[in-house]
């Protein structure tokens, strides 16, 4: 019989309850026992829900707080020192490392300052993972409770047996990277210390009951370097044995073949592979297999929110067990569906014939079932031909092309995606233009967004406040934010975005080609999350999406306004995307929607516009080659078409946050001034990379996911370690990105300091 398996379920809750009841904790409304209980219930609800849809291998530990990789480093006692003092509860000590942390002194507690551990991108998904930080006094062991091991027991206690996922440690390690004080040392150079603790940490899950692990190891899909590759055969080894679960190896998000080497003698007992993303490496990983190693076929898509082609899946299936038998193989995920939406019942607004092409999480659990189903013989004729039914109906759609912008798209040249001068010139007019002072201060784009802005924008949405209201009430609090930074100093002002929900979804929902959910929550970071829109079709822009507010902002005050924007590969990265055409299409077809923005504010007066590109890294295909630099050539291209109409000078500037960014792979963008997310990087050599960047450039000062507020000395250590290597005559004065998370009071302090460093170094310069 061939089972079903799921690698991972959305641990918020159909409801975001998980968000909600960590905010309140944050907030000291709930306590920490309120906080675990809640936990407790959403992971017997997910454990619940998959037994009943008929999911034969339920995962467990696929539940965190805030991230599976903190929890890790947490239970082995990767937590520099920074933490440990202040004698934190272990969900604080969680919290501080994940966000970082300042509390004042009470009567019986000591004052507490910490920033957060470093954040990046999950490969090539809009999730975070919270970057293990070793030193060479890091001392893996075994602390705290040991989660898996609770969380196996709690799923036993209802009955449900569970298959725990942890990371493995390779891709651990090599997630990881070496601390401040630890400069030197290479994480993987810690293997021999980390695989004792995983020894320990399998025994006691054997103990307790369970029979296999999957273990995760998705660095297998990077280029690898072979001394990595070379650290698996001995590592698995380790790991194998009476004393523990058996273990299913988990790839996912690529292609594992070019390292295939390091896992094709492993002692495992099956392998998961990605075949939604690759399926042409079914035959080299089958090759791999010993005749008792399983193949776990990831073939419904984790990432994404299309109803699984059931003919196109079943035929896969079928090829799988032609090669390695019925008996061997199990029907899965991708990857852990927590890049999906929880449930699809819960969406009443979405066009029923749109709605009919969806599978959230829950609706995923059903597919594995029934193509597993389906392969050992059960009939499932019916799923079969709804689901044929539905397919059709999308292939066949109207609502899926738009000939008018196919047209427009073929009439794209190189001089239509180029400005008309080369940046030195452009600099010499925007310099006479705008007459800014040395060290230039701007933010980067969204201003708190308090509880009266959500309330307000549900009203309207709602009906409840007329258009004319809602529009007078925006505006007073452009006007708040307007004066605010007229009156801390800032050079460049922004409006704060008080009318945008989510800077992608904003967008969306004003161009043809979208749909959106109303409640498709994924989690991006921590309590942060977003509910992507959906390009469903063509993507093109009836009328002008941002002038109004941007025109209003500029009318009240003599400081040149910037124009806000969220880039076309960035719009489509924060999107699910169509299956159907390539994203090289979809990102133009998103430029030239932009570019009629860009052009209609230069029109009106807004001559510095911003376009934000954050998700342009982590769009980067995993591997070097030619999908890679295609990818780079696509993605520079849609942001010039968008931004390449305009005056010499207009002041083009762009932002990227969240992830290691390549100064190379920016520079085509041709963008007057970037800002880069960077207050948390501490490597020397990454601060030298950026000093050969052409144009200007804001490095971030601060981390505006944190709550914390850096004094003016701080900001001044900061940039002065950054002048070392960077040319002052270029060089920006911002945050990290915008501050809509952050509340007021942080931000007036924050802002005020860093302008204050700002006027230290025109003074001094
Ligand atoms: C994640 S990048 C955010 C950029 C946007 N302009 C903002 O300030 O919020
Ligand atoms: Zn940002």
């Amino acid at each position: 019989m061939v089972q079903s398996s799921i690698l991972g379920f959305p641990r918020i809750g159909g409801q975001r309850e998980l968000k909600k009841i960590t905010e309140s904790y944050w907030q000291g409304k709930v306590s920490a026992d309120d906080l675990l209980a809640k936990g407790k219930e959403l992971r017997a609800h997910n454990w619940k829900l998959q037994k009943e849809a008929g999911v034969d291998i339920i995962p467990s530990n696929d539940f965190s707080f805030y991230d599976q990789v903190l929890d890790l480093s947490l239970l082995f006692n990767v937590i520099p020192d920074r933490y440990t003092k202040y004698d934190l509860a272990p969900i604080d000590v969680l919290f501080a490392m994940g966000r970082g942390l300042q509390r004042k002194a009470t009567e019986t507690t000591a004052a507490v300052d910490v920033t957060a551990l470093e954040m990046v991108k999950w490969f090539d998904s809009n999730y975070h993972y919270v970057r293990p930080t070793f030193s060479h006094s890091t001392e893996f062991k075994l602390t705290g409770e040991i989660k898996p091991v609770v969380e196996f027991k709690e799923a036993k206690e209802l009955g449900i047996h569970t298959r725990p996922v942890i990371v493995g440690p390779i891709s651990y390690l090599y997630l990881g990277k070496a601390d401040k004080d630890s400069l030197d040392l290479d994480p993987i150079s810690l293997l021999d210390k980390v695989l004792p603790v995983y020894q320990q940490l399998l025994a006691q899950l054997k103990e307790a009951g369970a029979d296999q692990v999957q273990i995760d190891e998705p660095v297998l899909v990077l280029d690898l370097p072979e001394a990595v590759q070379a650290k698996y055969q001995a590592a698995y080894e380790a790991l194998v044995g009476d004393n523990y679960p058996e273990l299913i190896l988990t790839t996912y998000f690529g292609d594992v073949r070019p390292n295939l080497k390091a896992i094709s003698k492993l002692p495992v007992s099956g392998f998961h592979f990605d075949f939604v993303r690759v399926p042409e490496q079914l035959d080299d990983v089958v090759s791999i297999l010993s005749s008792n190693q399983s193949l776990s076929v990831g073939i419904v898509d984790g990432r994404n929110v299309w109803k699984t082609n059931f003919a196109k899946a079943s035929d896969f299936v079928s090829k799988a067990i032609e090669k390695v038998g019925k008996d061997r193989v199990v029907v899965s995920t991708s990857s852990s569906l927590l890049h999906t939406p929880v449930d699809l019942v819960s969406e009443k607004k979405l066009d029923p014939v749109i709605k009919d092409w969806f599978s959230f999480a829950t609706q995923k659990l059903d597919e594995v079932v029934i193509l597993a189903k389906n392969a050992s013989g059960e009939d499932v004729s019916e799923a079969l031909a709804a689901n044929a039914a539905s397919i059709k109906s999308r292939t066949e759609s109207s609502i899926t092309t738009n000939p008018k912008v196919q047209e427009r798209l073929a009439t794209i040249t190189e001089s239509l995606s180029t400005r008309k001068a080369p940046f030195p010139e452009r600099l010499a007019v925007q310099k006479e233009k705008y007459n800014l002072p040395l060290f230039p201060t701007t933010t980067i784009g969204s201003f708190p967004q308090t509880k009266d802005i959500r309330v307000n924008r549900n009203k309207f949405a709602k009906g409840e406040i007329t258009a004319q209201e809602y529009e007078t009430f925006i505006n007073k609090e452009i006007e708040t934010v307007v004066r605010f930074q007229e009156e801390v100093g800032l050079d460049v002002l922004v409006h704060g975005e008080p009318e945008r929900n989510d800077m992608v979804q904003y967008f969306g929902e004003q161009l043809d080609g979208f749909a959106f959910t109303t409640n498709g929550w994924v989690q991006s970071y921590g309590s942060r999350y977003v509910r992507p829109p959906v390009v469903v079709g063509d993507v093109s822009r009836p009328k002008a999406m941002t002038v109004k507010e941007s025109v209003y902002a500029q009318s009240i005050t003599k400081s040149p306004m910037k124009g806000m924007l969220t880039g076309p590969v960035t719009c489509l990265r924060w999107s699910f995307p169509r299956d159907d055409v390539s994203g090289k299409v979809q990102a133009l077809q998103l430029g030239l929607a932009l570019r009629d923005e860009v052009q209609d504010l230069e029109a009106a007066g807004i001559t510095v516009i911003q376009v934000d590109e954050p998700a342009i890294r982590e769009g980067l295909p995993l591997r070097a080659g030619k999908e890679r630099s295609d990818y780079l050539n696509w993605a520079a291209q849609s942001f010039r078409v968008a931004t390449s109409g305009v005056d010499n000078s207009t002041q083009i500037h762009s932002h990227f946050c969240y992830s290691d960014l390549d100064p190379n792979h920016i520079k085509a963008l041709d963008a007057d001034v970037v800002s880069i997310e960077f207050s948390k990087k501490d490597d020397p050599n990454y601060i030298q990379e950026f000093s050969n960047y052409p144009n200007h450039i804001g490095l971030g000062l601060f981390d505006i996911h944190s709550p914390r507020i850096p004094s003016t000395a701080e900001f001044i250590a900061r940039v002065e370690e950054i002048l070392k290597v960077y040319p002052a005559a270029n060089f920006w004065v911002n945050p990290d990105c915008g501050l809509k998370t952050r509340g007021w009071a942080e931000v007036k302090e924050s802002l005020t300091h860093m302008v204050e460093a700002a006027k230290h170094f025109r003074a001094k310069y």
